[in-house]
């Protein structure tokens, strides 16, 4: 069996994709009528050239989430809405893992992700709020857990048009039980805290 069930090439194009269909989702919130029609148009021509001749795209580096077979011999694709280079959702996370600490920079988010005007939405702050807590807890224990409870305070809106950092910690491991805390940062401003519990299976 191949190693992977594509070759990179083709991951690469995937990924290319899921940039337009991302510049597409933000452009359908920015443009209207005729000024819309020529920016859907410059988009789809784009991705039309790649797939006519794939090789245009062949990059330095090698792509982020390439699929791969499970043991199983299952295609697996990573699908998460936070991280993964070829889910369109994902707001893309930058992160670095130290022992009992993450820290992730992301942005700056376009439109899609809006609440209030040029804010970011609540959920969506949970959302990466969540994202890295999960992610330090499993780096810290080896294993995935679930996310049992999590609350948020909300200190002062989140930015759209800037970079943001978001913190995690673990604070305390209890048997099958791993508390974390952390904060999502705007430049110095903390807008954003949460602490949650983390439950590993039976
Ligand atoms: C795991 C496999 C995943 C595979 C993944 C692969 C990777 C893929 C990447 C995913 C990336 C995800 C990134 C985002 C993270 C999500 O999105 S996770 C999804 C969201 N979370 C969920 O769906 C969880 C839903 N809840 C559940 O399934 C179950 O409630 C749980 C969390 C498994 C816990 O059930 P349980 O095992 O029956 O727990 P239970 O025995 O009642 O309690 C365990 C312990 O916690 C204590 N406890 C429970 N609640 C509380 C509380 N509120 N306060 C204090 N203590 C509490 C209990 O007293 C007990 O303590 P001990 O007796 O052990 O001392």
């Amino acid at each position: 069996m191949d190693a992977t069930p594509e070759t990179t090439a083709d991951s690469v194009l995937a990924e290319f994709a899921a940039g337009i269909c991302r510049r597409m989702a933000e452009g359908l919130l920015e443009h209207t009528g005729g000024e819309l029609r020529s920016f859907l148009s410059a988009e789809s021509a784009r991705l039309q050239a790649a797939l006519a001749d794939p090789a245009t795209l062949e990059p330095a580096e090698q792509p982020h989430d390439p699929p791969r077979f499970s043991r199983k011999g299952h295609v697996v694709i990573n699908t998460n809405p936070v991280t993964s280079h070829r889910n369109v959702l994902a707001p893309l996370l930058t992160e670095k893992l130290e022992d009992d600490r993450a820290v992730a920079t992301v942005g700056p988010l376009p439109r899609q992700y809006q609440g209030p005007r040029g804010m970011l939405h609540g959920g969506y702050v949970g959302v990466l709020l969540d994202q890295v807590l999960w992610d330090v807890v499993f780096h810290r224990l080896g294993h995935a857990s679930f996310t049992r409870t999590l609350n948020l305070t909300y200190e002062s809106p989140v930015p759209l048009g800037e970079e943001l950092t978001v913190e995690g910690r673990v604070t305390k491991i209890d048997g099958r039980k791993t508390f974390a805390e952390g904060e999502l940062r705007s430049g110095d401003t903390v807008c954003a805290r949460a602490e949650g519990l983390w439950v590993s299976p039976r």
